[in-house]
């Protein structure tokens, strides 16, 4: 029943992916991981709320006994009344210190849940979703559902919570002053259905601005240098206007119609007020109540209004959750990989591919079709073709990180075990792609992402197998700092590296894609012959050069 009201209450538009149920239960899911935040500050809120309504009571009867209307120490009635202050200030500190320390704490649980989940998630050949895009989803839509799980749902209880008891307060003292007080609520929960769906689209269309001008902004930062070889930075910086304008005018459109719509809000709770008061001063000079009890009218009337305002200012804060939800959903929407043991085979391990066909999800070309290839345990194979031919496509194939569309690919070791590929075989590869794959950090981090417990030996070991010895005479050594894609590094020099980082992991079918491209042909042979000097590997080099291909046992020629 109640998910219905809410559902009415929260009408999507066409254009919402997701209905507010499957929405609601996503936030249900979350909102379970962060009970304790939430349970906390709903009691805090509890607590204020009773603090707030005992104040009312305590200056009511403070004032009357400083007028004489009622008997009773006023030093008494003063001293509770600087104890409910106390119990306010401690309220408030301890709401402070739940807010910053367990909210931190819960935003970065989430995104760690995030992060690892697209992590998890398949790689569809073309990534859906800008970096930028992501990053911006995983730092502040996921902070928006952690705000609200964690302090608007709580808040709205309380706020919820006062209401209620300062309108019953009210009502025992005088129902018309009451009713008065919140006669424009009817007309504000008709008006919401309106609001929530406007707000929702403005809301949308912010975000997706924000994403927009996140997504420019680091795809010129991580590009610089080629903007700037291209002169194009005031082109970049115009690009950058251009989107900020988008966003400002979306800002600026939905900052409008929450402005009208709390003009008109406020209007309705002024003459409320207005009313209140009116009606309290007449009644005070006809002596029918005492000057404390229209303190106290006038109290309750504002306990009354200002968590009805509050619960108007936190109504953009459910539209904001149900659009970053929407958006965190989205990103989930990507199925996981197979998860579990990895499956390891003996070494020397082999790959054959029976008729395999493989076409992009977006696309019609057959990049693989119908290959049969046997990758032997121990062989050398070199993969060639023109560029285009789907060299790199093949590797992904190996990978599991694409699937077939028809044949197998199965992985064997000499006693006769066969597995299909799959991402729980991917831990019997190790591959080296193209380009500088080095991360920021230093030499020796990127080294021991292969192999976490890694000695110092084994790491020298490996990067005079990989021709890298040049680490060592650096002045810092293995603790030599890489900025971002290995910067600091020459091209050759970050390639040497990203082998021995794929030799220190060791495992049985190692997978090169022009992965000697940068290095001079002396330099070449030398590494050439030390990885294949190890008999128990299967190797497999993408490549056009030459030196290569005449290291290798067999060829593999695509794209004919
Ligand atoms: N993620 C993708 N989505 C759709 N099509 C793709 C994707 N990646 C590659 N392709 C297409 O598949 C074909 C093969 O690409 P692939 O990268 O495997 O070629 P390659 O032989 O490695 O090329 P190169 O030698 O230039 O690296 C190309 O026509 C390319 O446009």
């Amino acid at each position: 029943m109640w998910t219905l009201g809410l559902k009415k209450l929260f009408r999507m538009p066409d254009n919402h992916r997701y209905s507010a149920r499957v929405t609601l239960r996503w936030l249900w899911r979350a909102w379970r991981g962060n009970r304790r935040q939430a349970l906390l500050n709903a009691v805090l809120g509890l607590a204020g709320v009773a603090v707030s309504l005992a104040t009312v009571w305590a200056m009511q009867h403070a004032i009357d006994i400083a007028s004489g209307a009622s008997s009773g120490s006023l030093y008494f009635a003063v001293g509770f009344m600087a104890v409910l202050i106390l119990c306010d200030f401690a309220i408030h500190i301890s709401g402070v210190w739940i807010k910053n320390i367990l909210g931190i704490k819960a935003q970065n649980r989430m995104q760690r849940q995030m992060l690892g989940r697209l992590l998890r998630s398949e790689w569809r050949g073309r990534e859906r979703y800008h970096s930028g895009d992501v990053i911006n989803r995983l730092e502040f839509d996921v902070n928006t559902v952690v705000v609200f799980l964690t302090e608007t749902v709580p808040n709205t209880v309380s706020v919820a919570a006062l209401f209620a008891g300062a309108f019953l307060y009210l009502l025992q003292m005088d129902s018309f002053l009451a009713v008065v007080t919140v006669a424009i609520l009817p007309v504000f929960i008709f008006a919401s259905r309106f609001y929530i769906s406007r707000m929702r689209k403005f809301s949308r269309r912010v975000r997706h601005s924000d994403s927009h001008v996140q997504s420019m902004l680091q795809e010129t930062v991580q590009h610089r240098m080629l903007i700037k070889t291209l002169e194009c930075g005031r082109l970049m910086v115009s690009r950058l206007d251009s989107g900020q304008s988008t966003l400002r005018n979306h800002v600026r459109r939905r900052t409008k119609f929450s402005v009208y719509s709390n003009l008109f809000l406020n209007s309705g709770f002024s003459i409320g007020y207005l009313v209140a008061f009116l009606w309290s001063a007449v009644r005070l000079a006809d002596g029918v109540i005492t000057f404390g009890a229209m303190t106290a009218f006038l109290q309750l009337v504002y306990r009354i209004q200002s968590p009805a305002r509050d619960l108007t200012r936190l109504a953009p804060a459910f539209v904001g959750v149900f659009t970053a939800a929407e958006r965190l959903m989205e990103l989930e929407e990507i199925p996981e990989e197979e998860q579990g043991a990895p499956v390891m085979m003996d070494s020397p391990c082999g790959v054959r591919l029976e008729n395999v066909t493989y076409i992009y999800d977006n696309g019609s070309r057959k990049v693989i079709d119908g290959l049969s290839f046997d990758f032997t345990p121990g062989s050398c194979t070199a993969i060639l073709g023109e560029t285009g031919a789907g060299k790199t496509t093949l590797i992904r194939l190996l990978l599991a990180l694409v699937r077939p569309v028809s044949g197998d690919i199965s992985v064997y070791d000499a006693t006769g075990r066969t597995a299909e590929a799959s991402p729980l075989l991917r831990g019997n590869f190790v591959y080296v792609p193209q380009g500088n794959t080095l991360l920021s950090g230093t030499i020796r981090d990127n080294l021991l992402l292969a192999k976490p417990d890694a000695t110092e030996l084994e790491m020298k070991e490996v990067l005079v197998k990989a021709c890298a010895d040049f680490v060592m005479s650096l002045p810092d050594g293995l603790d030599t700092e890489t900025s971002e894609g290995g910067g600091g590094l020459s091209e050759g020099q970050a390639q040497r590296i990203a082998v021995a980082r794929a030799l220190l992991r060791g495992r049985s079918i190692m997978l090169f894609d022009e992965a000697t491209s940068a290095l001079d042909a002396e330099t070449e042979k030398r590494l050439l012959k030390n990885i294949l000097g190890d008999n128990d590997k299967t190797i497999i080099f993408i490549t056009h050069r030459p030196a290569v291909i005449g290291y290798c046992d067999k060829t593999l020629k695509l794209g004919e």
